[in-house]
Parts: C-alpha cells; structure tokens; sequence
C-alpha cells in the first residue's frame, strides 16, 4: 500500500501516527520507507507537500457494480432488495429528502422512508405515494421550552421503532440545522450505531458531525459524503487547517483517520472514496451542469449500494474475490459512477435544461446498461 500510493501518502501517514498508528515497528519501518525516499518525517497533518502528487487508483466500478447489485430473484420477498429511510425535510428544504428516497427506489430498493418535519410531509407525499413518510421531527419554533425532553424523548422512540429494519440511513438531506431538532437527530445516530445500521451523513448531517465529530468517530459503517464547502468545514474543524490541494490524497487519508476510519466520499470533479486504507477515485464524465440536488441522488444511491455490498459479502462466506472489500466503500463507487452515468444521459437529451429530475429518470436505464435484469 505504501508503494502504491508514493510519497504524499508516506508523508501524511507518518503525521498520523499519534492517533492511528499504535505499533512501533509500523512506525520504524514507515520512517524507514520515508527516509528511503527522501522524505522528512512531520508531525502535522496539514505540512504542505511539494512532491508531485500521484493519482488515486481508478475504481473498477462497473465491474463492482455488475458484482453487488442482487439478481431479481423470484424467490425473494419484500424488503430483501433494502429498506432505507432517510432523516431529512424541513420547512425549507423538501426537494433534497424526496431526491435521495426516490433515488433509492429507482436503482432498486424495496422501501424508501422519509422521517421528517410534519410541515414538510403532506409536501414530500404529495411528490410520490411510493415513498413511505413519517412527519415525526419538530423544529424549535414550534414547540415550548419546557416540552423539548418529553417531545425529543418520543421522536427518537418513533424512529428507534423502525430502526432494526433499516438496511441504512441517510441522514441529513434538507435536514436544516434548527438546533433542537439537530439534538434529536444526534439521538438516532446514537441509536442507529447502538443497532449497526449503517449511516451515510449529507448536506446538514454533516454540519451536525462536523460539530459532534464523536457521533460518528470510529464507527465503521458510516460514510460522509461532502461536497466542496462540507469538505472544507470537516478540514478545518478536524484536522484544524486549510485544504490542501498539493497533497489531496493524503489529506483525505489523514481526515479519514483522524475520525477513526470512516468513509469518506469527497466530491467534485473526480469523486474521492477512502476508508483511510486506500484512496479511490471515480471520474467517468458526468455532466457539466451542476443543479442543486445530484449529492442527494448520490446520498440515496450509496445508502441501496452499500446495502447491496453488505449482502455480498455476507453471501460470499469469506470468499470475497472483489476488491476493494470494504462494503461501505464499494456502496460510493457504486453510487457515484451510477450517479455520473445517469447524469450524462441526461445532459444528452436535456443539455442547459438539465435538472435532478432528469437525472434521476436515468439511474434505470444507466443501472441496466451494466447489469441487465434479465
Ligand atoms: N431542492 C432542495 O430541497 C435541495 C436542498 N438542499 C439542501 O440544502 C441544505 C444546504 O445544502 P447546501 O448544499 O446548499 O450546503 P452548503 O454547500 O454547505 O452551503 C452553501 C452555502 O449556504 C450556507 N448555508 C447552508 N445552509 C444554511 C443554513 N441553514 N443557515 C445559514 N447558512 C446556510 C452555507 O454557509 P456555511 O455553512 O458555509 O456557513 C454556504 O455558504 C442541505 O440540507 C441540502 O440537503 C440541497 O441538497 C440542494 C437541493
Ligand atoms: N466539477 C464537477 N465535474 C463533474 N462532476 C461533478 C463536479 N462536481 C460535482 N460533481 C458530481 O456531482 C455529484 C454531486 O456533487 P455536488 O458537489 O454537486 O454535491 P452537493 O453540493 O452536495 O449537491 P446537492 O445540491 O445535492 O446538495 C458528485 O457525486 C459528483 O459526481
Ligand atoms: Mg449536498
């Protein structure tokens, strides 16, 4: 690993070794790897590096893609395909929960729930009857102060109701970031981990963690999904400096690490995936329009695909052939080069009119050019 990923790599492993690294023969020999190649040895995760970077590794992602997505089975049932629920839908932002639900239901998934503000429910309903809603949050504006325990106490039962049949959650697409109902969603993700159901964080779940980093340290069934302003904000508040373009991958390891292993899909013009192990791209052309709501298609597609790897591999019986084997990071390759290949299908057709609608009318037909039903 170390070879593969060249000397920026080399540089921050060596600034990660307080927080990640216990053994001293690890970090003997990576000091000798490093001198070997002529590099010092930094005890801080944002040092600027003057090599030139080297590029991630290209993911296999059609071949990943053909290998996860289950076969339409007659002798399935209901549920078998996932159930995803995603937290998210305020008075604000209704768009951003509906794109990710449906989303999931388009690739594939069985059932898709929405958990939201009751404000927002006959909206998001009123978008599809197939998505099921639950008009469960409260926001602070509309509850006293001296309701607030009793209230957050029976919206965290309501969800922990339904949470062991979860496949997994995508929490905070059109949350908001009203600090109440942040507080209860803090709650779910507590229980979401105390059931090992796994968490992919967007939009305002992610400025909930980047504020709670401990909600989601060290649990390996999470993955945040920033676009380029979340990216920046984790940066700083985790690793307490500036992004660093000189030394992208090692940065993205480092950030990984520091929040102890998680995943991170860093979006942008090549989608970056790591679990602090390896560093991933997907960079199949997309579309060059950049309309608001494609990062909660890709929220919802990750949160069916990383389901879909998790049955995989528990299907294979220790036989995994596939690499990386990491489910939560197949689930973002997945996602994103399905996301990518939807979007430039429908930036053919509909070009400067393209919006996330479009695209999400495509997932179908892209999901079937690799891995055909029949
Ligand atoms: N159709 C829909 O319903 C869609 C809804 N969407 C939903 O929108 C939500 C925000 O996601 P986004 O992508 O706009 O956030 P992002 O790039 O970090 O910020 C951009 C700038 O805005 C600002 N800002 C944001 N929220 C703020 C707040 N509450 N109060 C004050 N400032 C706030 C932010 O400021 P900063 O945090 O940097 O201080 C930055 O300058 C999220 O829930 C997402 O899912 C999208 O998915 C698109 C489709
Ligand atoms: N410059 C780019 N070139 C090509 N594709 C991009 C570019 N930036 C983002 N994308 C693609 O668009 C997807 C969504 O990324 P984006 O940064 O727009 O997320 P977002 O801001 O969270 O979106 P949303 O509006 O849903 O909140 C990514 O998976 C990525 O594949
Ligand atoms: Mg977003």
């Amino acid at each position: 690993m170390f070879v593969k990923h060249g000397m920026s790599q080399l540089t921050s492993l060596s600034s990660a070794r307080n927080c990640t690294l216990s053994s001293s023969a690890v970090l003997r020999r990576q000091h000798f790897l490093i001198r070997s190649l002529g590099g010092g040895v930094h005890s801080n995760f944002c040092t600027q590096n003057r090599m030139q970077e080297t590029k991630p590794l290209e993911a296999d992602a059609e071949n990943i893609l053909r290998a996860i997505t289950p076969t339409l089975d007659p002798t399935r049932h209901k549920g078998q395909a996932g159930k995803i629920a995603v937290i998210g839908g305020c008075r604000e932002y209704t768009g951003a929960p509906y794109f990710a639900a449906i989303s999931a239901l388009k690739i594939g998934a069985d059932l898709s729930h929405v958990f939201c503000t009751k404000d927002a429910a006959p909206v998001i309903k009123s978008y599809s009857p197939e998505l099921i809603v639950h008009p469960i949050l409260e926001e602070s504006y509309s509850i006293g102060d001296g309701d607030k325990k009793y209230i957050s106490g029976k919206v965290v039962a309501e969800v922990d109701k339904w949470m062991e049949r979860f496949d997994c959650l995508v929490v905070g697409p059109g949350l908001g970031r009203d600090p109440f109902l942040l507080d209860c969603v803090s709650e779910i993700i507590k229980q979401a981990r105390q059931s090992n159901v796994p968490i992919v964080l967007d939009g305002d779940g992610l400025f909930l963690v980047t504020n709670s980093i401990d909600l989601v340290s060290g649990y390996p069934l999470a993955v945040l999904t920033p676009n380029v302003n979340e990216y920046k904000r984790l940066v700083q508040k985790v690793l307490n400096c500036e992004v660093n373009d000189q030394d992208t991958q090692g940065q993205l390891l480092s950030l990984s690490r520091r929040i102890g292993g998680v995943t991170i899909l860093r979006k942008g013009k090549s989608d970056l995936i790591t679990d602090g192990e390896i560093v991933k791209s997907v960079s199949i052309y997309g579309s060059p329009r950049r309309c608001g709501g494609q990062g909660d298609i890709l929220s919802g597609s990750v949160a069916v695909f990383l389901s879909w790897a998790r049955q995989y591999i528990l299907a294979a019986e220790g036989n995994v052939t596939l690499r990386p084997t990491n489910p939560t990071v197949l689930g973002c390759i997945a996602g994103s080069a399905l996301l990518r290949k939807a979007a430039s299908l429908a930036f053919e057709n509909r070009k400067r009119s393209t919006l996330t609608g479009d695209i999400i009318e495509y997932l179908g037909r892209s999901l079937e050019d690799i891995c055909p039903a029949y």
